[in-house]
């Protein structure tokens, strides 16, 4: 007998690899669903609507905590995040494995809410090779960088709340091993 999808959430430093690890999943794996998240941060070149973020106005980010549309929201780095609540529940009401990739705020909130869900925390090999990594993607300024490493150092000691840990060493393994927890392969 198959265990019913349990909701995961995958919770790391900015830079560790969460979206380089997901991508990799959803390429080989495309039976788990990952969450659309709304944001109000601007598009970096190459991110689509509705496909990486849903890219809202402050406004209408308003407006979807206003309605208790979103399953969890928080600030990070100075934008508003959220996860839509009906698409989620949708998905796992249908039988389907559902993942969320979000801040450690929002993961203690869908612990909350949400207690069955399984939290999976991804860490770095080394602070070095963090740091190098968020460096080297070239996608932030150098002030966006500071705020992201003072974030990532709130996140890197929240490891323990997490139920399983899994180090960012090779995106192969890492994929691999976090769809052994969906209990997908
Ligand atoms: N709480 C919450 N965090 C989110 C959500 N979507 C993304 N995040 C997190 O927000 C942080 C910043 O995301 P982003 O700007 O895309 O940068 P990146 O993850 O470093 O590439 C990361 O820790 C994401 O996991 C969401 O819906 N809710
Ligand atoms: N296992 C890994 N080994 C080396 N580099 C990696 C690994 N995983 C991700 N990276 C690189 O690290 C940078 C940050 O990865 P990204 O997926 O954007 O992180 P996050 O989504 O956690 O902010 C990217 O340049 C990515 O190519």
């Amino acid at each position: 007998m198959s265990e019913r999808p349990r909701l995961t959430v995958l919770s790391g430093p900015s830079g560790v690899g969460k979206s380089t690890v997901v991508a990799h999943m959803r390429k080989e794996y495309p039976g788990v669903w990952l969450s659309v998240s709304a944001t109000t941060r601007s598009p970096r070149p190459g991110e689509q609507h509705g496909v990486h973020y849903f890219f809202v106005s402050d406004e209408e980010m308003d407006k979807l905590i206003a309605n208790g549309e979103l399953l969890e929201w928080a600030e990070f780095a100075g934008n508003r995040y959220g996860t839509p609540r009906a698409a989620v529940l949708e998905h796992l009401e249908a039988g389907v494995p559902v993942l969320l990739e979000i801040d450690l705020q929002g993961a203690r909130q869908v612990r909350e809410s949400m207690p069955e869900a399984q939290l999976v925390f991804l860490a770095p090999p080394s602070w070095e090779e963090l740091v190098r990594r968020l460096t080297g993607r070239g996608t932030e300024s150098p002030e966006v960088i500071e705020r992201r490493l003072a974030a990532a150092r709130v996140e890197l000691a929240a490891e323990p709340e997490f139920d399983v840990t899994l180090v960012n060493t090779s995106v192969e393994d890492v994929a691999r091993e976090l769809l052994a927890l969906m209990n997908v392969v």
